[in-house]
């Protein structure tokens, strides 16, 4: 019998709905029904509703603590039900998610948080629909977090089915991460791991080497040289009135580009490029690297709005940037032997940025992973063809899966092993870093992670191609 029909009738107060709670709910429901990305959509959301800070940052949180668990809680109020989450009309199932988060990972009173979704509900669904909203939370109610960790434990199909239902990711991601940490030996990282992906990041910054100096109240990344975090302030203002000099930018995607920017001294008059720029954070830094050290840079990007967001990014560095707008597949063919330091910062699942990006986890699955490393490989021959002999070459992904990251290295290895020689990536990224990084596996390559390095799970190997 499902919570409805043992409690009968419920008679829910009638309360006037938090903006907050209607702006997460707003953003859960663009999620679901037109793929919206909830970074992009959010703050947008946040401003029409004008809300205060308090109630941004309370629509934030719920926005992405939702998201986040979204897999758990389904499970939860399929229990609590009595049926499966696809037999939930859609709209009462996101408020329905809303106010399983607030009752089991948030101090909001649990009152509160069933008398808010009953007002949600009332706006999106029907009277019957508000009643059952009602009976589901309150039942979620009634067991202590701890007991429905149990109850969903005890249902789960196999211990890695326990462990994506726990954690809150698809039981394929929970796979192609472990399979990642055992190739560097650390596989008992795993738990840690899927624990930090469901932990919001900080906000981290980057003063642009040379054009910006870091706050007076900053305090320095463990690891990247320009990379800083300010302990409270509106880090936006100091992006504005830096004029885009300070920028928001996580401090792996710092790290990836400056393995590439660093690893030799930089010739006056060398060529760089960017080949898949867009949004532009790393070409900004390669900027701001190439005008110190007398480079150029070239930078490209596929999707016309991103070459302009691109160009936006680019704008505070004082070096002339062309930016293409070209099939990076075709670059190699049309520039052949043309840059001594090229970035592919190629598109991938981004399974590394699953903290940043909530509702990704359950966006992707293993058919993306195919598509993308043909489109990788393809990418990487083109970036081969592109760079100069003796130039060198940073592949990088915001994805561990191995498919995408050693796979596609070693593939390129054997393809262009006469031409083609790995180096030292480990080294290089440990010279330049201001601390020393707890790296494991294959020193030819470094892969950072959330839970040792507090960055996303960036996969940097630079590449070689010998003189001729
Ligand atoms: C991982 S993102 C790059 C992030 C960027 N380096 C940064 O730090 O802001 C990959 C980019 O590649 C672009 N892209 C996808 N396919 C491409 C192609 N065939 N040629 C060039 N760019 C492509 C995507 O539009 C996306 O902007």
């Amino acid at each position: 019998m499902s919570a409805q029909q043992r409690r009968g009738p419920s008679r829910p107060q009638h309360t006037a709905v938090q903006p907050a709670r209607r702006v997460a709910l707003d953003v859960l429901t663009a999620v679901r029904e037109s793929d919206a990305y909830a970074n992009l959509l959010l703050p947008t959301r946040i401003a029409r509703a004008a809300l205060s800070t308090a109630d941004a940052a309370l629509a934030t949180e719920l926005t992405y603590g939702t998201l986040r668990m979204q897999g758990y809680y389904d499970r939860v109020i399929a229990i609590a039900a009595g049926r499966p989450v696809d037999r939930i009309d859609p709209p009462l199932l996101d408020v329905l998610r809303l106010g399983a988060h607030q009752l089991l990972s948030t101090r909001v009173a649990a009152h509160a948080a069933v008398n808010e979704s009953v007002g949600l509900a009332r706006e999106v669904g029907s009277r019957s629909g508000t009643g059952f909203v009602n009976g589901v939370l309150r039942e979620i109610g009634r067991h202590t977090p701890e007991e429905w960790r149990d109850q969903v434990a005890s249902r789960a199909k196999n211990e890695d089915d326990r462990i994506a239902a726990l954690a809150s990711h698809p039981v394929w991601v929970v796979r192609a991460l472990r399979r990642s940490l055992e190739a560097e030996g650390r596989v008992e990282e795993l738990e840690e791991l899927l624990k930090a992906d469901n932990t919001a990041p900080r906000v981290n910054l980057i003063a642009l080497p040379g054009l910006a100096s870091e706050p007076d109240d900053a305090r320095p990344d463990r690891f990247s040289p320009p990379g800083f975090t300010v302990g409270g302030g509106d880090p936006q203002g100091l992006v504005e009135e830096s004029g885009g000099r300070i920028r928001v930018q996580d401090e792996g995607s710092q790290l990836a580009a400056l393995a590439l920017t660093r690893a030799q001294p930089v010739l006056e008059g060398e060529r760089w490029l960017d080949l898949c720029a867009g949004p532009g954070g790393k070409a900004a830094l390669l900027a701001a690297e190439a005008l110190a050290g007398g480079a150029t840079l070239v930078a490209n990007e596929l999707v016309p709005a991103r070459a302009e967001l691109v160009r936006r990014a680019l704008a505070p560095v004082p070096l002339d940037v062309p930016v293409w707008e070209l099939d990076g597949v075709v670059v190699g063919t049309e520039h052949p032997e043309a840059f001594d330091r090229i970035l592919l910062d190629a598109p991938c699942t981004g399974l590394g940025a699953l903290r940043r990006r909530p509702e990704a986890r359950w966006r992707k699955t293993p058919r993306d992973v195919a598509e993308l490393t043909t489109l990788q490989t393809a990418l990487l021959d083109s970036a081969i063809a592109a760079l100069k002999p003796g130039g060198l070459l940073a592949y990088v992904t915001c994805s561990p899966h191995l498919g995408e990251t050693r796979g596609i290295v070693a593939s390129a290895l054997e393809r262009h092993g006469d031409v083609l020689e790995q180096e030292a990536t480990a080294e290089t990224v440990q010279a330049l870093a201001n601390e020393r990084l707890d790296l494991a596996g294959d020193p030819a390559t470094v892969q950072l992670w959330p839970h040792r390095h507090t960055t996303d799970a960036m996969f940097i190997a630079l590449l070689r191609k010998r003189a001729a």
